[in-house]
């Protein structure tokens, strides 16, 4: 797909992979919609980016995306400005064991729902012109990952809902496409928890710095699989050196060996 004058909504765009994902597509021509918490960091950043890439080519909105109401205002606001949305990447999360709602609402409802107003806009069978929309999963999203049960709980729902979307059997005359990017870990603020307790057993967790994913590599598979659109499959995984990769999952016995099921 060629990333020229795609109209991209985006959640939690300030910082972090948000802001390095924001940035490449308005470099590769792209105009951008993105929503924060933060207001003052996101109207700052916006002011910097249509210096650097003209005035109409990126928006900011202030949004809890946790309030139902806020997002779908937020996203019509973002068809509003763009004209429409070809590109709808659920980004924003948050990772913290003590606030189990607030981490199911971010990461888990309000991804689900931002989905659901995309694929409203754009599915073709109403009158829209198809597009894709990207959930930003994690490793956690098909691993137990026991530092975090909570927030893997919460990705491992937005992966069995973008897999169950991506499965019906209308989905080609939707015209839309689904995929869930499952990244390990990349150095950003989400990933140093200044807090006891946002992590369970946090003294035992550290991931070795040859795991961690340069963002710069994040960024070029992430493009990568923006360009694809060769793949059915929805699982998107970006791990150390391996530049990114669609996966599926598979079920095995217990033995390990006999009648393994494909999943996805
Ligand atoms: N950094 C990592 O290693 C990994 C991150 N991820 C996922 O990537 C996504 C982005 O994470 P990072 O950039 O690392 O984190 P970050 O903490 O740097 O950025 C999170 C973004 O989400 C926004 N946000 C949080 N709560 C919000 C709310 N209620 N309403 C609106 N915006 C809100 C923040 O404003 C911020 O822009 C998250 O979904 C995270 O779970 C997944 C796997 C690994
Ligand atoms: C297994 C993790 C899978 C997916 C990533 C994800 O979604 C969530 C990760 C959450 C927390 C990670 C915390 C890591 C904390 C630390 O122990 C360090 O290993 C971070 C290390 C180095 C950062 C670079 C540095 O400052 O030196």
């Amino acid at each position: 797909m060629d990333l020229t004058g795609k109209r991209v909504f985006l959640t939690g765009g300030n910082r972090g992979l948000g802001r390095a994902i924001m940035e490449a597509l308005l470099s590769e021509g792209a105009r951008v919609y993105f929503c924060s918490l933060q207001a003052e960091k996101g109207k700052s950043l916006e002011a910097e980016l249509q210096d650097r890439h003209g005035s109409s080519s990126v928006f900011f909105r202030q949004c809890d995306v946790s309030d139902a109401d806020q997002l779908k205002k937020t996203f019509d606001d973002a068809v509003s400005k763009l004209g429409w949305v070809d590109i709808c990447i659920n980004n924003a999360g948050i990772m913290d064991e003590r606030k189990m709602e607030d981490t199911i609402a971010v990461n888990a409802v309000a991804q689900i729902r931002g989905s659901q107003l995309a694929l409203d806009h754009m599915r073709r069978d109403r009158g829209g012109r198809g597009g894709v929309i990207i959930n930003v999963v994690s490793e956690t999203g098909f691993k137990p990952v026991y530092w975090v049960p909570v927030y893997t709980a919460s990705k491992h729902a937005v992966l069995g809902f973008t897999t169950s979307w991506a499965k019906n059997p209308r989905m080609s005359e939707m015209g839309v496409r689904w995929r869930c990017v499952c990244v390990g870990s990349v150095d950003t603020d989400m990933i140093h928890p200044t807090e006891e307790g946002q992590m369970v057993d946090q003294s035992t967790f550290v991931i070795p710095f040859a795991l961690l994913i340069e963002m710069s590599e994040y960024v070029a598979a992430f493009l990568k699989m923006l360009r694809d659109q060769a793949h059915d499959d929805v699982i998107f995984e970006i791990q150390n050196g391996t530049g990114g990769r669609f996966r599926k999952r598979q079920i095995v016995d217990s033995d390990g060996v006999s009648n393994p099921v494909t999943v996805d």
